[in-house]
């Protein structure tokens, strides 16, 4: 049996049923790829399979280095339909670019990729009406006209059924090596989209973590709490349909929980973080666009962060840090001793939401070469565990050493939890208006090394270990880019030395995108 992936849908994961199967469709692909980078839309028809792609010559001594196995991204590709244009970079539907790399020994390398739309119920509902047809994340359906549309509208809002499951941001493989969990699940050969998960309980959970935290044996989430403010946080056995509930943390500040794309664990901890841009109610029932889209900045409410215990539930630390804004957190360990804490790592953006704002999509296409990109830092927060109220927040290395710009991070998986050295994240050479590096961030030394090309926009750096390495930085690192004449590549780095190994060229422009994920081929 082909391995299974789980797509984690951002961040609505309400089952859906569905008439159609989604394997009785041929695939199409409508609509426009744009590549945000170069601001042009290419609308080449392309098939979904194979398009042979060349490994750039390897100098001899990067060989042992060189990746095998598959690697697959996601991301928001299709930001048109019909003659609706989405707003924003987190509105596009879910497209997933697959890179298969087979090193071999002694000499050559191949590389083969592909893309492909994937069938989320919001997708098919969009193409078969030539306009978007449920709530995206900067995009709400026109009310409906008659008095019975309407009472569905409200079901559907209160049901979550009218919220997408276009899964746009984050593709996990499960560590159960059985099947998957999630919204969509994905044939990681032919990226085709194959099933819908539904979990075997009964917490709902409309709304999730973006970015669940996978391992060999369990997955972690957090569920807001609209109701009641406050976050579930579960946990799935690999190879279980079925999440149970670790404990429930509280909000402490205002009348919503705070957004959580992501979260940190250590490894006793799932650590909560409560930022002051919260859900708003108001705009999720009425249906109408908050300042920002789902959410508001309620800066009087404060930050928090809190921790809970994996093993019993129990909330061990709860206090309030310095006004903080990050989508993603890097990494979580613990410190013991006489001052024990909870050291949290994250992608900060200096206490300010506008970053949500820069991500609009006429902003990226007119404001290249403009430096528009709000600064962040690795913003490292200290949580006491000996009762304190307050927490720290302090910048980690100077960001000057990222171009005071950084985001979309990835770090060693085996250091999830445990205290690590290096983060690898996008980074800014300026001026720009989006983050246009690669870089490496030493942690420990509190230096960067980074990796930059005129006009062209990496996503994601994603490490991928050595196979029997045991340095923290002994792999790769792998990034799909979009070049300033439009095209594409892969392009893998000497995780190391971050000096660049190869690239693969798509033979088309490739549109910019999110998160991916590793499955190591055979040896
Ligand atoms: C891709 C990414 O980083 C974030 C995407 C976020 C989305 C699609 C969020 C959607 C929504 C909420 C956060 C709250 C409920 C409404 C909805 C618009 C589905
Ligand atoms: C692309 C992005 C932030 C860039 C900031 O500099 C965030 C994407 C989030 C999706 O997972
Ligand atoms: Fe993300």
């Amino acid at each position: 049996m082909a391995t299974s992936l789980t797509l984690i849908a951002t961040p609505c994961t309400a089952p859906r049923s569905s008439s159609t199967s989604p394997r009785s469709r041929p695939w199409r692909r409508e609509g426009n790829h744009a590549a945000i980078g170069s601001g042009t839309c290419r609308r080449r028809q392309r098939r979904h399979d194979d398009e042979a792609v060349c490994l750039d010559q390897h100098p001899p001594r990067t060989l042992r280095r060189r990746p095998n196995g598959t690697y697959i991204r996601n991301g928001p590709g299709m930001w048109d339909v019909g003659e609706h244009a989405f707003h924003h970079l987190f509105d596009g539907y879910a497209t997933l670019v697959r890179v298969s790399f087979r090193g071999r020994s002694g000499g050559g390398a191949r590389a083969t990729g592909a893309h492909r739309q994937i069938e989320s119920e919001a997708y098919r509902a969009a193409v078969a009406r030539g306009r978007p047809v449920l709530r995206e994340f900067s995009h709400c359906p026109a009310p409906a006209k008659s008095l019975l549309d309407r009472v569905g509208d409200l079901v559907g809002l209160v049901t979550g059924a009218a919220l997408t499951d276009n899964p746009n941001s984050a593709v996990l493989p499960l560590g159960d090596g059985r099947t998957t969990k999630s919204s969509v699940l994905i044939d990681p050969d032919t990226l085709e989209t194959v099933g819908r998960f539904r979990y075997t309980d009964r917490l709902g959970g409309m709304v999730q973590s973006a970015h669940p935290i996978v391992t060999d044996t369990e997955f972690l989430t957090l569920l807001p709490d609209l109701v009641r403010p406050g976050h579930l946080v579960v946990r799935m056995e690999a190879g279980s349909n079925e999440r149970k509930v670790i404990g429930r943390v509280d909000c402490r500040g205002g009348p919503s929980p705070g957004w959580l794309h992501s979260f940190a664990v250590t490894e006793k901890y799932v650590v909560v973080p409560e930022m002051p841009l919260r859900y708003s109610s108001a705009s999720l029932l009425t249906s109408e666009l908050a300042p920002f889209y789902a959410f508001d900045w309620v800066p009087a409410s404060g930050s928090y962060m809190h921790v809970m215990c994996k093993s019993t539930g129990k909330t061990v630390a709860s206090v309030e840090v310095p006004p903080f804004m990050a989508i993603h957190f890097i990494n979580a360990y613990e410190e013991e001793g006489d001052e024990a804490a909870v050291v949290v790592d994250c992608c900060e953006h200096y206490g300010n939401p506008a970053i949500i704002e820069t991500l609009v999509l006429n902003r990226l296409r007119s404001l290249r070469g403009k430096d528009v990109l709000p600064n962040a830092r690795v913003g490292r927060f200290r949580i006491p565990l000996d009762g304190s109220p307050f927490g720290e927040l302090e910048t980690a290395l100077d960001p000057e050493e990222h171009g005071r710009g950084m985001d979309m991070c990835s770090i060693n998986p085996a250091r999830l939890g445990r205290k690590y050295r290096y983060a690898y994240a996008c980074g800014a050479r300026r001026p720009c208006n989006f983050p246009n590096t690669l870089t490496k961030i030493d942690l420990v030394e509190k230096k960067a090394k980074s990796w930059h090309e005129e006009g062209s926009v990496p996503s994601e750096p994603f490490f991928v270990a050595r196979t029997g390495a045991t340095d923290e930085d002994d792999g790769v690192v792998i990034s799909v880019v979009s070049s300033d004449d439009g095209e594409g590549y892969a392009l893998v780095l000497d995780a190391t030395t971050f000096e660049e190994i190869s690239r693969v060229r798509f033979p088309y422009g490739l549109p910019y995108g999110f998160h991916g994920c590793w499955i190591p081929g055979t040896e």
